[in-house]
């Protein structure tokens, strides 16, 4: 579903990926793993076409990157995102699908609010909302596309342990979704993951989850 053959990129002189090959495979949970810096982000940004891709090859679905049908496929939750404090929950899936040229799906918003436990503060202002709601609405939009793609980078970043259960829970209890998902905590990978990508000195090194736990327990894998 996700593969990358190739990758290199930089920034100057800076050489932050080098020759990165990738494969997920479908229904596959993979985490990104890697010390600050690593270069987890340039490579989200570089399968999603955030980054240009000058050398390498990277096709998701099958589809070269460079092509965009595969968009439709994919849908991608940032660290950091914006959502409008002075409307409520539902207002602002409304307003993100109107973005993208379509009419918001009522049914389909109250299955995701219901799926990220927000159906009873949907019609509160999110600029009431804990960062652990904004974090489970951010999940909803992201999930109200339904694409067979998720990429998430550090979901449960700056969570306290019940908001980060929350998020780990909801993603656990997805079905036939390929995920990629940026984390630094070994517990989260765990939970979730069912192999492991460690980006080091710009190289990819994939695990199975019970071969990266025996590498992360002999202390061989910085998170
Ligand atoms: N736009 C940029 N210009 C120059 N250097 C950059 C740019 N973006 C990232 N870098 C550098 O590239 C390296 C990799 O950054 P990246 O954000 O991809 O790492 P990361 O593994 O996602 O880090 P973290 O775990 O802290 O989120 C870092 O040294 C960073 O400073």
């Amino acid at each position: 579903m996700i593969d990358v053959r190739g990758l290199t990129q930089a920034y100057g002189d800076k050489r932050v990926l080098d020759d990165v090959n990738l494969s997920v495979a479908e229904h596959e949970r993979c985490a990104l793993v890697g010390r600050n810096g690593a270069g987890k982000s340039t490579l989200i940004h570089s399968l999603l076409g955030l980054l240009p891709v000058r050398q390498g090859r990277v096709t998701l679905r099958g589809i070269p990157a460079q092509q965009h049908a595969w968009k439709k496929h994919v849908a991608y939750l940032p660290e950091k995102f914006q959502l409008y404090p002075n409307m409520t929950g539902t207002e602002n899936l409304h307003f993100f699908s109107q973005v993208t040229g379509h009419a918001l799906n009522e049914d389909r918003a109250d299955e995701v609010l219901h799926a990220v436990h927000l159906q009873d503060d949907r019609d509160r202002l999110t600029g009431t909302y804990s960062k652990g709601m904004l974090q489970r609405l951010g999940l909803a939009l992201m999930l109200y596309y339904d694409t067979e793609i998720i990429v998430l980078d550090e979901p449960t970043s700056g969570l306290d342990p019940i908001g980060r259960e929350e998020i780990l829970g909801i993603i656990r209890r997805l079905r036939g979704k390929t995920i990629l998902m940026a984390s630094h905590h070994f517990d989260e990978i765990r939970q979730v993951c069912t192999h492991v990508a460690l980006l080091e000195g710009g190289r990819i090194t994939k695990f199975t989850l019970a071969d990266f736990t025996d590498h992360y327990f002999k202390g061989a894998a910085h998170l």
